[in-house]
């Protein structure tokens, strides 16, 4: 499979590495300073580049009819026009939040969990996220799903990253140091505390993720999710 890689930072060359010893090729790389986009020996796209340049890059990909895996966070408020703008293209396009096996699974406990306490109002929940200091978007993709899927079944209506506001589940985001990505959601009450955790020990299994997703979404057409790639929930 001939990859394009529309963003070669840290998860574009750790994709780089684990495509090549899975016998794929690398047949464009894009980062700030790249001004010609070949995609005419590319089989998928993958971008994990940056908030502001993530829909021009899946944009760019769809017009050149390239299936895209999309893994940058912090876009999310133009998912729906990406989505209209692939079924328009008759395209191919797969966005998810964090494309490690263990998130993945991590996603359908939360929904468990947060289905079990939804009858137990007396424990209020929070979540943590902890990244490293390069990342720009705050809070991360993941614990913007993790979010979601709690406030689906409780009487939350927003995330916020504000403790106390009644309405908004808290997000705690913390920057430090080179940690991958960590996500724990606790659930408090006066007596005790409820708590799953997380945490990646490197950026290997996003990359395995992503790698997966793309050798699965080759030769297909539509919207997908890592659900489907997975075939978990
Ligand atoms: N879904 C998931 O599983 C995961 C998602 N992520 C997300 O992936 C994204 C990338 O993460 P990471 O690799 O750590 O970030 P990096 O900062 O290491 O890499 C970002 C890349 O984007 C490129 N870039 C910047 N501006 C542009 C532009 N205008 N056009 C094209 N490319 C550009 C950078 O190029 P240059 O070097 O020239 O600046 C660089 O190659 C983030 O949004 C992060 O949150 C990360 C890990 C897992
Ligand atoms: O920027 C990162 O590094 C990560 N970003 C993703 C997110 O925002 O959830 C996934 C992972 O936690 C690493």
């Amino acid at each position: 499979m001939r990859i394009a890689l529309l963003g070669y930072g840290k998860m574009g060359k750790s994709i780089e590495t684990i495509a090549v010893n899975r016998h794929h090729s690398i047949s464009l790389k894009v980062s700030s300073h790249t001004s010609e986009f070949d995609f005419s020996d590319t089989d998928v796209a993958i971008d994990f580049s940056v908030p502001t340049t993530a829909v021009t890059n899946i944009k760019r990909a769809l017009d050149a009819g390239v299936p895209v895996i999309s893994g940058t966070t912090g876009w999310l408020d133009q998912y729906d026009t990406m989505v209209d703008y692939c079924k328009e293209q008759n395209g191919t396009f797969l966005y998810a939040s964090n494309f490690s096996l263990g998130v993945n699974l991590f996603f359908e406990l939360n929904k468990k969990l947060s289905d079990l306490m939804s009858g137990f109002p007396e424990y209020k929940p929070e979540i943590e996220e902890t990244h490293h200091i390069q990342k720009l978007d705050s809070p991360s993709g993941t614990a913007i799903t993790l979010a979601d899927q709690i406030i689906d079944v409780s009487a939350y209506n927003s995330w916020s990253l504000e403790m106390g506001n009644p309405n908004g589940l808290y997000i705690n985001s913390i920057r430090t140091d080179n940690v991958p990505g960590t996500h724990e959601i606790t659930y408090n009450s006066d007596i005790d505390s409820i708590s799953i955790k997380h945490t990646a020990h490197s950026r290997q299994g996003f990359a395995m993720g992503a790698i997966i997703a793309a050798e699965w979404i080759k030769d297909k057409k539509g919207v997908f999710s890592m659900k489907d790639v997975l075939n978990i929930g």
